[in-house]
């Protein structure tokens, strides 16, 4: 697994100790090799499923026997060096809610978090090189563009607001108190005693100075909550979120003299900055800050961060005489969890929330992941930090080439090994450095006898067996080589298995089809058959129609007339004929000459011989 080298963050992965009650999955998905930088995930067992093991890849691991100081010592040492040689550095936290990531930042009540070790580092080592805040003129960038002041008057600024409104601060005492339940905060809002860990002691750690040159460190805080920037450390604000008012993040108006990149950083503007000079001071701020932040119970986590806190703590170095030389910042990041709105049980404006972090995280996964790609034509992939507030927030500096020549940064992946399979390996495959992925094959001798998901379950269990025994061998070379041999036995298994799975697919599949076809043929056959039924019904219909039709014809049909009433017309017909002829004959006869009247050469009467003519 190549990564590579550079790549802007450098990521590591914690893992937090996790336990049955603390956590959702039922077994281990995470297994880790000792003394390799990279983890096994082993999907849950699914019936007739194979599902890829994945191996990813980091800088380095902690494993869930490692102390908040073993976690420091490799990240934040490095970055807290680089910002006094005036580079600035980035530590965030990365993880599913609940994993670890304030814990990690800022500890429990027992342990002091990255963030106080930090601190108690810097000043220890500063000691009395720390310069008087009145006696030195900061640049002229803090003054345009931020709101300066010394601890103290902060302090009196902060307890002022505090008291002015008893009714408002009781809820800020059930925050503070609902903090203090996990170890978050001190209940106490008088912030002039505050409660700090002593373990771990870091005091056998410091960082190399300039032996010619004196300190300054300014402390200031700030959430991104629903994409908005809001000072954590404004007292105006304090005891009413909703008045708050959202900073922009931009170009200074003006630079400090000793900042010569073409592109100054960018800032965010109208951000208080106090000047501390100890860590107690240092410790109160942070305090102040963390009351301010957004929270709130979620099923995931009682006291789950709905905003992206940053804290910046800016150290610039002063020649002896007073001026102001160079100066970078360490942020050290505290991101709000991803979560699932269905496993979180979150509703209206908390849901929003997680809408507004998810796409935020998904964004610098995006960066995360194009940060160690190369493209096609063997350039760096081109990261797309401008997509989201908080990309631009962690990454603008980093690519603008201020502060000595851009950032370098440190990014801890927090994990819990029984925690939200899903959501947990979404959060790696993008922050990983790199990924490899393992198909699962298996053997048809291991498998002789034992039904195909079984043999399945059997060889996935093995495999996490074998992953998990890595972790309790002492020789290294032991391990490799026992691992070699299982590997090559596994694998020639599962190879086998895959084959016989392959057949047994092929087989299944020629069953589906011919029951497919079988039972389209029966299809085809009902079918017809209920055609011809029909067709049958139909004629038979249309017979029984036309034969009421043609009885219907029949009754309406004239009857032709017998022969008596023939006979009757006939002579009806005859009588009228005859009765006819009879006055003919009469009128005949009356028209007739008489002998003498003719001289007896009168023609003979036509009706002659007619007269005794019966007519019938
Ligand atoms: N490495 C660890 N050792 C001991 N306890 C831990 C560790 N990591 C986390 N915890 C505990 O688990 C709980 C949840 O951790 P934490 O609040 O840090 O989660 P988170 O990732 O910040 O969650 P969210 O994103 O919701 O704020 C806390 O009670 C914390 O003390």
């Amino acid at each position: 697994m190549e990564s590579t080298k550079s790549q802007l963050f450098q990521v590591f992965l914690r893992l937090r100790p996790s336990s049955p009650q603390s956590s959702v999955s039922e077994t281990r998905f995470l297994t880790t090799a000792t003394g390799q930088n990279f983890v096994y995930v082993t999907p849950p067992q699914e019936r007739n499923r194979f599902r890829a093991i994945e191996k990813f890849g980091f800088t380095k691991i902690f494993d869930e026997l490692s102390e908040q100081k073993d976690v420091f010592v490799e990240t934040v040492m490095p970055l807290l060096q680089q910002a006094i040689n005036g580079r600035d550095g980035t530590l965030a936290t990365l993880g599913v809610t609940g994993s670890g990531k304030t814990h990690t930042i800022l500890g429990s009540k027992d342990q002091k978090g990255m963030t106080q070790m930090a601190l108690d580092v810097l000043f220890s080592s500063i000691g009395d090189r720390i310069v008087d805040y009145n006696k030195v003129d900061m640049v002229a960038s803090d003054h345009t563009e931020a709101v300066l002041m010394d601890a103290v008057s902060f302090h009196e600024r902060m307890n002022s607001a505090l008291v002015k409104t008893p009714t408002k601060r009781s809820k800020l005492g059930k925050f503070l108190a609902h903090k203090l339940q996990d170890g978050h905060a001190s209940k106490r809002s008088s912030l002039a005693h505050i409660s700090t860990p002593k373990a771990p002691d870091v005091s056998d750690l410091s960082v190399g100075l300039d032996s010619k040159s004196k300190y300054a460190v300014l402390i200031s805080m700030y959430e991104l909550y629903n994409d908005r920037v809001f000072d954590l450390l404004d007292d105006s604000s304090i005891n009413n979120q909703n008045r708050r008012k959202a900073l922009i993040f931009k170009k200074p108006s003006t630079t400090a003299a000793w900042d010569t990149s073409k592109e100054s950083k960018k800032v965010v503007s109208g951000l208080r900055k106090v000047y501390v000079k100890n860590f107690q001071e240092a410790l109160q701020i942070l305090e102040h800050g963390q009351v301010s932040r957004r929270a709130s119970p979620t099923h995931s986590n009682s006291v789950s961060s709905r905003s992206h806190a940053f804290l910046q703590v800016e150290i610039k170095r002063f020649s002896p005489r007073g001026s102001e030389k160079d100066g970078a910042s360490l942020h050290i990041v505290d991101l709000a969890g991803s979560e699932r709105a269905r496993t979180a049980k979150t509703a209206g404006e908390r849901l929003a929330e997680a809408g507004s972090i998810n796409r935020s995280l998904m964004c610098l996964g995006q960066c995360l992941q194009l940060q160690t790609q190369v493209s096609d034509n063997g350039k760096p992939a081109v990261v797309p930090w401008r997509q989201s507030k908080l990309t631009e927030l962690l990454f603008s500096n980093a690519f603008s080439g201020a502060g000595g020549g851009g950032q370098r940064a440190s990014m801890i992946v927090t994990a819990d090994a029984m925690g939200d399979f899903n959501a947990t390996t979404q959060i790696l495959r993008y922050s990983a450095l790199a990924r490899e992925v393992t198909v699962p094959r298996a053997s048809s001798r291991h498998i002789s006898g034992m039904s195909d998901s079984s043999a399945a379950s059997s060889a996935l269990d093995e495999l996490a067996v074998i992953s998990t025994s890595i972790t309790q061998e002492d020789s290294k070379d032991a391990v490799i080589a026992r691992l070699i041999a299982q590997l090559e036995d596994t694998e020639g298994r599962w190879r086998d298995a895959e084959e016989r799975c392959l057949t047994i697919e092929q087989q299944v599949r020629e069953e589906v089809a011919d029951e497919m076809e079988e039972r389209l043929e029966e299809v085809r056959r009902e079918t017809l058959e209920h055609f011809e039924m029909e067709e049958e019904w139909r004629e038979g219909y249309v017979d029984g129609k036309l034969e009421i039709l043609r009885k219907g014809i029949e009754i309406r049909e004239d009857t032709p007339p017998d022969a008596a009433e023939r006979i009757q017309e006939l002579e009806s017909e005859n009588e009228a004929l005859r009765r006819e002829l009879l006055a003919l004959r009469r009128e005949a006869l009356g028209r007739t000459p008489s002998k003498g009247r003719s001289g007896g050469r009168g023609f003979p009467s036509p009706l002659k011989g007619m007269e005794n003519l019966e007519i019938y």
